[in-house]
């Protein structure tokens, strides 16, 4: 090969595109806008956490990312493909856990990993499978006498059985005891370092924050904002809460300085004990309900 001559650049792109790539996604069930032009990315490895209040649509749209729901309008990518139309070889790469009961109730743990293993090319081995989601001791037990918990973990279980390369969650944590959520994020992180792209949903902010390189906040129907955990809400996060108590009632001042009015209360109270005074920056959970707009007027100040 000359000087001249290159070496031809080639692109995969579906390996350069994102794992999930929707834009504009729009539902409706009778008549009322349940998703009204979602856009959301995810790239390959990432872990995103949807978060957003009851009836926001995060359930429709992981539902039409699994090509279990008929989509209005919108383009929808996952793993490279249409989920409305994409094929058996497309779905071997998915892993699914639903809110609903994945199994039969006459069968026992054991028996049904391993009756579903058989759908899968090359099935994660049993045991290693009943460990992660800490179900071995009840390996014996009919799913019908499963507790809520139990039964949430068997679904993680038989969800990530084929070994997915991407992973919808569907609140899999929900009726977990702490020992078993702490045990399933363990599980998520396993699943994260070897590279399988997560999507899950979820109304615990600790879950979201513990877990998920960004959180994505969707209420009525829209993306509101996508950030890494610790950077959702720039804007709001630099706001500062001031408390104190002022002539018996209580006060509430939201400021980016609030070095001024620091100054003027210990000037006010002649640098003595300012009544109740508290100056608090928000948490997570404060961002979250001011994004989506559940959280009442404060005073404010520039
Ligand atoms: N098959 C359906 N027919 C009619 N309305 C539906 C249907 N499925 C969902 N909805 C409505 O669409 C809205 C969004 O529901 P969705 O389950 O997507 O919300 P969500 O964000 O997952 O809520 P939650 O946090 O409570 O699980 C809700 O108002 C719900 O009642």
């Amino acid at each position: 090969m000359t000087t001249t001559e290159r070496e031809p650049v080639v692109v995969d792109t579906v390996r350069d595109a994102p794992a999930v790539c929707v834009r504009g996604l729009r539902k409706s069930y009778g008549g009322r806008a349940v998703l009204d032009g979602l856009d959301l990315e995810v790239s390959h490895g990432e872990c995103v956490a949807l978060l957003g209040p009851n009836g926001a649509g995060k359930t429709t749209t992981i539902e039409i990312l699994e090509g279990v729901r008929a989509r209005d309008a919108g383009q929808v990518l996952v793993l490279g493909e249409d989920p409305a139309v994409a094929g058996r070889g497309w779905r071997a790469r998915v892993g699914v856990v639903t809110q609903g009961e994945a199994a039969g109730q006459a069968l026992t743990v054991l028996e049904t990993v391993e009756h579903f293993a058989v759908y899968h090319a090359r099935p994660r081995p049993t045991a290693d499978l009943l460990e992660a989601v800490g179900l071995q001791e009840q390996s014996g037990t009919r799913v019908a006498q499963l507790s809520g918990g139990q039964r949430r973990r068997l679904a993680v279980a038989l969800g990530v059985q084929g070994d997915p390369d991407l992973v919808f969650l569907d609140e899999p944590t929900t009726g977990m005891d702490p020992v078993a959520r702490r045990q399933f994020w363990e599980l998520v992180r396993g699943l994260r370092a070897a590279g399988t792209t997560v999507v899950l949903t979820t109304h615990y902010l600790d879950e979201a924050a513990e877990l998920a390189d960004r959180v994505a906040v969707v209420s009525a129907g829209r993306l509101v904002e996508v950030a890494p955990p610790r950077e959702l809400g720039a804007s709001l996060r630099r706001q500062v809460t001031v408390t104190w108590t002022e002539d018996g009632r209580p006060r509430q001042v939201r400021t980016e300085k609030p070095e001024p009015l620091l100054r003027d209360l210990l000037l006010t109270h002649r640098h003595q004990c300012v009544p109740d005074l508290t100056v608090t920056r928000p948490t997570l959970e404060d961002v979250y309900l001011q994004l989506i707009g559940a959280t009442g007027p404060t005073e404010e100040r520039p």
